[in-house]
């Protein structure tokens, strides 16, 4: 991959015997925003760590914007804003005066300092509550500020550790569209690692799916899908006026047609699993033959029937080798319910 910004090879991290992060190899693109999707436990925290040189890997390498995060943390930590799932402020002082100090203490020029910081506080959407103290902020309010925290430092790639936790859908729904205009007008990486299935959809470019330490798939939803879903990628439902006289002649009728995999007659619902939108022919094909249609439904793939299959063979799999990996669907499980 050209401009790559973030380069993981063979990136490997032990704790004692468990194997965190296992041997994972990853390129992210300059101005992309990439999730990182997994369960808890999954390894998304170590592989953080990894990039920002605050942990150092058993094995492999971690490079963020050319530099070696091991060998030279320093300068990694000038190019990239860190977020973690749990930001904390003074709780004495206001927003502005938090992000003014912080401002100071990453050495901004004191001319224009607090231009900069009230331009900060406008960008993420809390001008009009600047001069409020923190201890007064929501958890959504807190994490916009962390954001401005963030971007206050002009990084080249942010990283953000399960952003959305504890924040009201409509604050999520807001705080990621934030990131993703912030990413797309400044051109700065985003990473974002996330359970939230429904949430990394709306805002990624590309999503890595990764349980017990491995990276099990990476692509956009579209690739994801047509990968595993190669064989059936589109599931059409038509549901008839009245029940078929004869299922089995319907059966074979449509079954002859190149694209369609399956036919399942249930009363007078029709499941035709197809390898592409063949919608349109099909609705054509039953008038054609005399069928009166009450219902037509079209289902897509998403990211959570695509991370649930990746997760259903990885369990498969491991469950063959011996393995139980009950725990990783358990906690996934409890932490998604919510
Ligand atoms: N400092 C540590 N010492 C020992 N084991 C650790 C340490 N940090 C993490 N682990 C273990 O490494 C594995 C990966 O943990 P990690 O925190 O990276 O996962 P995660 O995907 O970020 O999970 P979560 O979504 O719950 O934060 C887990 O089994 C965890 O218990």
């Amino acid at each position: 991959m050209e401009n790559a910004i973030i380069e993981l090879e063979g990136l490997t991290k032990f704790y004692g015997s468990l194997k965190a992060v296992d041997n994972l190899h990853l390129k992210i693109k300059a101005g992309e925003v990439f999730g990182l999707l997994g369960p808890n436990g999954a390894g998304k925290t170590t592989t953080i760590l990894m990039m920002l040189g605050l942990t150092e890997p058993s094995a492999g390498t971690a490079k963020v914007c050319g530099f070696n995060a091991t060998r030279d943390p320093i300068s990694v930590k000038r190019k990239v804003g860190y977020m973690p799932d749990n930001v904390g402020f003074y709780d004495n002082m206001t927003a502005f005066e938090n992000l003014l100090y912080i401002a100071r203490l990453n050495g901004l020029g004191i001319d224009n300092v607090h231009d900069r910081v009230q331009e900060m506080m406008e960008l993420v959407g809390l001008g009009a509550a600047m001069h409020k103290k923190t201890s007064a902020y929501s958890r959504g309010m807190k994490q916009r500020l962390g954001l401005a925290d963030v971007l206050i430092r002009q990084p080249e790639v942010i990283i953000l550790d399960e952003p959305t936790l504890g924040i009201d859908p409509t604050g999520v729904k807001e705080f990621l569209q934030l990131i993703r205009e912030l990413s797309r007008q400044q051109g700065i990486t985003v990473l974002l690692s996330s359970h939230h299935l429904h949430q990394v959809q709306q805002v990624c470019d590309r999503v890595g799916i990764f349980v017990g330490g491995k990276l099990l798939a990476e692509g956009n939803i579209h690739q994801l899908s047509q990968n595993l879903f190669s064989e059936e990628s589109c599931l059409v439902t038509i549901t008839l006026a009245d029940t078929p006289p004869d299922t089995a002649e319907l059966e074979s009728m449509l079954s002859e047609i190149g694209a369609v995999r399956k036919v399942t007659v249930s009363g007078n619902g029709v499941d035709i699993s197809c390898v592409e939108n063949i919608t349109p022919e099909l609705v054509r094909l039953f008038v054609e033959k005399g069928f009166g249609i009450t219902g037509v439904y079209r289902k897509e793939y998403g990211l959570e029937e695509i991370y649930q299959q990746y997760f259903d063979n990885n369990l498969t799999e491991n469950v063959s080798h011996g393995k139980s990996s009950g725990l990783f669907q358990r906690s996934f499980f409890r932490k998604t319910a919510n």
